[in-house]
């Protein structure tokens, strides 16, 4: 269950045509696609469908290697070349020969890494560091990142020989908000991992709640929706999935996929882009209130109470409530209905 890519035949079909177009070969492929889209899941679909796939998938995330270690990450180090190096080391190439090698988030490499890189990528082969022979490496690359490198190669943060090399088979990876018929599959897939996880029964969701889900943003795609089905899990404790609750927080951040017009602008909310809206402080506050209530089944003090998840003394939570004239006792009830 965990390798199954979802949608596949659906929002992704175009990407896994071209997925198995290109894995047989050895080209290099760069993914493009939003942070949390899916690009490992799918850099592993082409290694696995590739003649490499019983050999190494390497995955390098260049946005964590530190300037001053980039030779021996890349292309490790004999014993004692320098201070603190005690043993060999195999860098990323060494690690992944015969396989594959994936570089994540490559946008993030300094330039001085890029230069390194190119020059192994372009050579094919190495030197670690402090080591006296050359040594062959046989590597597939497999690039991602989310942002745009043709425009960062115009500002010269990227460089244009690198980018060459690297662009050779680009992938279109589409943001969840582009492929919303993969939604249900999707929450379905996670809900029914999370419930495994917690050892708690698998709850289908709901069209309600489907509905609930579409109509959202999803800024952070495909890793977000798993984060709130994990979420709805939990909260709803075997007995429903507490989506409303579980995106609760988020979903009242999402700025209206249709435009606001103008007095709803003035009035209710200002949406400055796609993914902030600002909503008057008070309204803010009573919807924090009602879904910690909600979560809480009422419950205001006590371990598990209302007024802990706010972080909140449960007196100051009671004097709001009065402020604001918020009852608990349709809570309930409301809770059963599973939105
Ligand atoms: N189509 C899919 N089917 C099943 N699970 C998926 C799918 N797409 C993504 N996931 C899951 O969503 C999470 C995020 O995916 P992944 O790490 O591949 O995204 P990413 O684009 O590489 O993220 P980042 O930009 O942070 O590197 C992972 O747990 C992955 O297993």
């Amino acid at each position: 269950m965990d390798n199954q890519i979802i949608g596949a035949s659906h929002g992704l079909a175009q990407t896994m045509e071209q997925v198995s177009i290109v894995a047989p070969s050895d080209l290099t492929v760069l993914i493009r696609g939003e942070t949390g889209s899916g690009k490992e899941v799918v850099a592993r679909a082409i290694h696995e469908q590739s003649p490499r796939a019983d050999k190494a998938f390497i995955r390098v995330n260049c946005g964590a290697i530190s300037p001053q270690l980039i030779d021996s990450e890349l292309f490790g180090h004999e014993k004692g070349s320098f201070t603190g190096a005690a043993g060999v080391k195999l860098g990323w190439f060494e690690r992944a020969d015969g396989g594959t090698l994936f570089l994540d988030e490559i946008g993030e490499l300094s330039l001085a890494a890029q230069t390194r890189l190119l020059r192994v990528l372009q050579e094919g082969t190495l030197n670690r560091v402090g080591g006296e022979h050359e040594i062959n490496v046989n590597v597939r690359i497999i690039a991602a990142t989310h942002r745009n490198l043709a425009d960062m190669v115009n500002v010269k943060l990227f460089r244009e020989d690198l980018w060459y090399r690297i662009n050779v088979f680009p992938i279109y990876l589409p943001a969840l908000k582009e492929r919303k018929q993969d939604i249900t599959a999707l929450a379905n897939h996670f809900s029914k991992r999370a419930a495994k996880k917690l050892g708690l029964p698998f709850i289908p969701i709901t069209a309600n709640q489907i509905r609930m889900l579409q109509a959202y943003n999803w800024p952070g795609n495909v890793r977000e929706l798993q984060v709130v089905m994990e979420r709805a899990a939990i909260l709803g404790q075997g007995k429903q999935l507490n989506i409303e609750a579980s995106l609760g927080p988020t979903f009242k951040g999402t700025a209206p996929l249709t435009a606001p017009t103008s007095s709803e602008n003035n009035k209710e909310l200002n949406s400055i882009d796609n993914n902030i809206s600002i909503e008057p402080l008070e309204k803010t506050i009573v919807s924090s209130i009602n879904n910690a209530l909600k979560v809480t089944n009422g419950k205001i003090s006590g371990e598990g109470g209302a007024a802990s998840l706010l972080n909140i003394n449960p007196n100051t939570l009671r004097s709001k409530m009065r402020k604001y004239q918020i009852t608990i006792k349709y809570y309930p009830s409301d809770i059963q209905e599973g939105h």
